[in-house]
């Protein structure tokens, strides 16, 4: 059954959730705006409450990418005087920030879900790095979020040094956006508040000390902060959660989670993009971002194929590896199907290589 939900359009609910969405008629839909171990923070058109999970949910539901993390949308099932909502099921994520658990492929922790945007935080003294820049990037196309690059501390270099750092950036062929600022002078913050739509989540990611805090409280105000801690009394004990999903008074949506902060570190062992650096690096350039190297119009990586600046061996595995990649973070209904796809696209794209 088709319902639309307009009221959750400011908390980011959008046509493709709406279709994506399989509740049942009688449950509700909310979004997840922080875990708490068993606990769930979650929001919707008349403010937050908490919730569990159902078990049959957890039954049936036992990786940890399986469960909801912040950002979420959820079907639950919430009856007048109760304490918890319950719920009954993730909706799929349209996009997600992830990282690999380690020495498992087929288990890895989502840190975010349902992302519009991801800001790549550096700042343009000491942390600027292009190598690293672009692993976070490929990281957050990989998950489907459209990246930014954001340079902080602009106070604290000579303009000609940004200039370089800006220079180098579209050197590589980078696409995403650049935004650059101060969270001293607060010089750029009006652009990025000005980049900053309405009803889309943003997340910003990258090393410790880069300024993401300072950025955010610069974005919140003192009040927002406060609306943002929910307290409640339940079965005897009194429980605060922090809320990771911060509504701005401009009405962009900011998920700030720990896991988030730790996300720069942990994620700097993810596996491709070392090796294949050159190709994650031209991929940037591709004029589709999903572009998936197959031939379609407009793609650096194939054009940098065709005129040798990469081997094609090199390239095929790289398409190889790459499967296995995307493979390990299906479902296994999607597995069953893609498995099939994605091997006569594997096999095309390399008898198309064969063939120029
Ligand atoms: N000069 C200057 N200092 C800044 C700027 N932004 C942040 N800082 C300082 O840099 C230090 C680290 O800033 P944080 O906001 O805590 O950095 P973070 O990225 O949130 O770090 P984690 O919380 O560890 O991930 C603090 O002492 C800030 O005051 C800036 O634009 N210019
Ligand atoms: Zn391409």
């Amino acid at each position: 059954m088709m319902t639309q939900h307009p009221e959750l359009t400011a908390l980011g609910w959008t046509p493709w959730l709406e279709q994506h969405a399989a509740c049942d008629p009688s449950q509700s839909i909310a979004r997840v705006a922080a875990v708490d171990r068993d606990q769930l923070l979650l929001v919707d058109q008349d403010g937050s409450f908490r919730a569990k999970l159902a078990g049959s949910f957890l039954h049936r539901h036992r990786l940890s990418h399986e469960l909801p993390c912040v950002g979420d949308w959820v079907c639950l099932e919430r009856r007048p005087g109760d304490d918890f909502g319950i719920v009954h099921g993730v909706i799929e994520r349209r996009t997600s920030l992830s990282r690999k658990s380690a020495g498992n492929a087929v288990e890895h922790q989502t840190i975010a879900a349902n992302l519009d945007s991801v800001m790549v935080v550096q700042s343009c003294h000491f942390d600027f790095n292009l190598k690293r820049l672009e692993r976070y990037l490929v990281m957050v196309m990989d998950g489907g979020a459209d990246p930014y690059i954001l340079l902080t501390k602009t106070d604290l270099v000579d303009p000609d040094v940004l200039a370089e750092q800006l220079a180098e950036i579209h050197g590589i062929g980078l696409m995403a956006p650049v935004l650059t600022l101060s969270n001293l002078t607060r010089e750029g913050l009006d652009d990025l508040e000005r980049t900053l739509v309405p009803g889309k989540t943003y997340c910003f990611v990258g090393s410790s000390g880069v300024g993401k805090s300072t950025l955010i409280n610069h974005l919140i105000d003192r009040d927002a902060l406060e609306t943002g801690r929910v307290s409640a009394t339940g079965e005897g004990r009194h429980t605060t959660v922090r809320r990771e999903l911060i509504r701005l008074d401009g009405g962009a949506l900011v998920i700030d989670t720990p896991g988030m902060r730790e996300f720069g570190i942990l994620g700097a062992g993810y596996g491709i993009e070392s090796n294949y650096a050159e190709i994650t690096a031209l991929a940037l350039g591709c004029r589709y971002r999903d572009c998936t190297h197959g031939g379609e119009s407009g793609c650096a990586v194939r054009a940098a194929v065709d005129a040798n600046e990469i081997a094609r061996e090199h390239f095929e595995s790289y398409l190889k590896l790459r499967e296995e990649s995307d493979f390990n973070q299906m479902t296994h209904a999607e597995r069953r199907k893609k498995d099939r796809d994605f091997g006569r696209f594997i096999k095309s794209a390399k008898k198309d290589l064969r063939d120029r």
